[in-house]
């Protein structure tokens, strides 16, 4: 499948769809709630259907009303066989903590790559808490089975979702939660955050004593009406466009404040050269000409890692990209990846322990980029290939994951 090529700089204004990260944790804890919620501007795309077959299964009402999601809870959740997951994180995450709160045992399946997303952390801590629980990664069965415990330590050096999958549970158990995460490194601490802040919106008394730990009190989750966020994440790809060919392009919607770490990339943008306008309700970018390498920790938000890696090949200097070495159990390993497509390019790019190298600079040739079904490597074959005239990707039906009009939005944007 060919990519547009950008004839002159890209221009315009985009609408994003709603954020994968608040949608998912919003029908959740919709589906914990007291009372039926009503979701607006949620995400339609795999991983929110994927949340939605899943949440089903267990029970829950999820109907579409007038633009809207209406999601009921049930009395009580039943255990349901074979839920599937896809590739979702957060469906395999958020989950399996719904089912340990149900009349019996779930079983769960994903996509062949799933199995080798990391699990262990999260199903020790449903361990820990009295589940009985059978495997350590994606085919596992989960059985409420003497669900009495309160405290839980788990490493989730790996990922952040293993501690806001647990919270998200915390206030319906007996005696309330506690999370300890006991590694040395902890990713994605935004979407922990977002984690605690929607639960304390609905009610919910956590108490965090320090930064590792965190204690939820036992109690209701308060049903109620939800507006989502457009996806900050997705958003920088089309900003990033703008960076690459010294165009100008905005994003309506862009929350004032916002928890999503995508919100980062602006100032990733800006240190590489970017101009950043930041309004009330709308972010413009506009590219000034050659972007230059930077050293950047993307701990908080490496779900920009690829988008970021386009970017680096294509400036000025070096570019390290620090504190993403957990995003080798992402939807593929992402360094991996980046590394042998960037060379496929003819980029120059190394992994490290915790990250990537690349050195920008080096012209860049037309290939065929393997996307691995990683939507994101979609958007870092997007942006090379407007600048690299011949670019394809072997796959776009992975965008889908997050973003299903990826493909119509991007030939919108750069080909009007
Ligand atoms: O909780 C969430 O919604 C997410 C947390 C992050 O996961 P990791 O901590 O595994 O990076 C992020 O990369 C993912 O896209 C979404
Ligand atoms: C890591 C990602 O997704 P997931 O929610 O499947 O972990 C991502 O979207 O970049």
């Amino acid at each position: 499948m060919s990519l547009p090529h950008a004839a002159s700089p890209v221009v315009g204004e985009v609408v994003v769809p709603g954020s994968k990260s608040e949608t998912n944790r919003a029908l959740v804890l919709a589906a914990l709630a007291d009372a039926p919620s009503r979701l607006t501007g949620a995400l339609q795309s795999r991983d929110s259907d994927l949340m939605i077959g899943a949440l089903r299964k267990l029970g829950i009402l999820v109907e579409p009303s007038a633009g809207t999601l209406l999601v009921t809870p049930p009395g009580q959740f039943r255990g349901a066989q074979d839920i599937d997951c896809g590739l979702a994180g957060t469906v395999m995450r958020f989950v399996p903590p719904v089912a340990a709160l149900a009349d019996g045992p779930s079983s769960f399946v994903g996509d062949p790559h799933a199995s080798e997303r990391p699990m262990a952390p999260l199903l020790d801590g449903l361990r820990q808490l009295g589940c009985r629980v059978t495997g350590d990664s994606l085919p596992f069965t989960v059985e409420p089975a003497g669900r009495t415990g309160r405290e839980t330590s788990i490493d989730a050096s790996g990922s952040s979702q293993f501690v806001s999958g647990l919270l998200l549970i915390g206030a319906l158990l007996p005696h309330g939660l506690q999370v300890r995460h006991t590694g040395a490194t902890l990713p994605s601490r935004p979407h922990i955050d977002m984690t605690v802040h929607m639960l304390r919106a609905r009610g919910v008394r956590i108490d965090e004593p320090d930064e590792r730990t965190w204690v939820v009190h036992p109690g209701p989750i308060t049903a109620l009406d939800h507006v989502i966020e457009p996806d900050l994440t997705n958003a920088s790809v089309f900003l990033a466009a703008a960076a690459l060919t010294e165009g100008d392009v905005s994003v309506s919607g862009w929350p004032e404040a916002s928890l999503q770490p995508g919100a980062l990339f602006l100032d990733v943008a800006e240190r590489m050269g970017a101009d950043v306008a930041r309004d009330v309700g709308s972010v413009r970018l506009r590219g000034r000409g050659p972007l230059r390498g930077i050293d950047v920790d993307l701990t908080a938000a490496s779900e920009l890692t690829p988008v970021v890696a386009a970017l680096a090949a294509l400036a000025e200097g070096t570019t390290r990209i620090r504190g993403v070495g957990h995003i080798r159990g992402h939807e593929t390993d992402r360094l991996a990846a980046l590394v042998r497509e960037l060379a496929r390019l003819g980029a120059v790019a190394e992994e490290t322990a915790d990250g990537i190298v690349i050195e920008g600079g080096h012209p860049l040739r037309p290939t065929t980029v393997e996307t691995y079904a990683d939507h994101r490597m979609v958007h870092f074959a997007a942006l090379v290939g407007l600048v690299t005239p011949g670019t394809h990707v072997t796959d776009l039906q992975c965008v889908s994951k997050t973003m299903p009009d990826f493909e119509r939005d991007w030939r919108g944007l750069v080909t009007p």
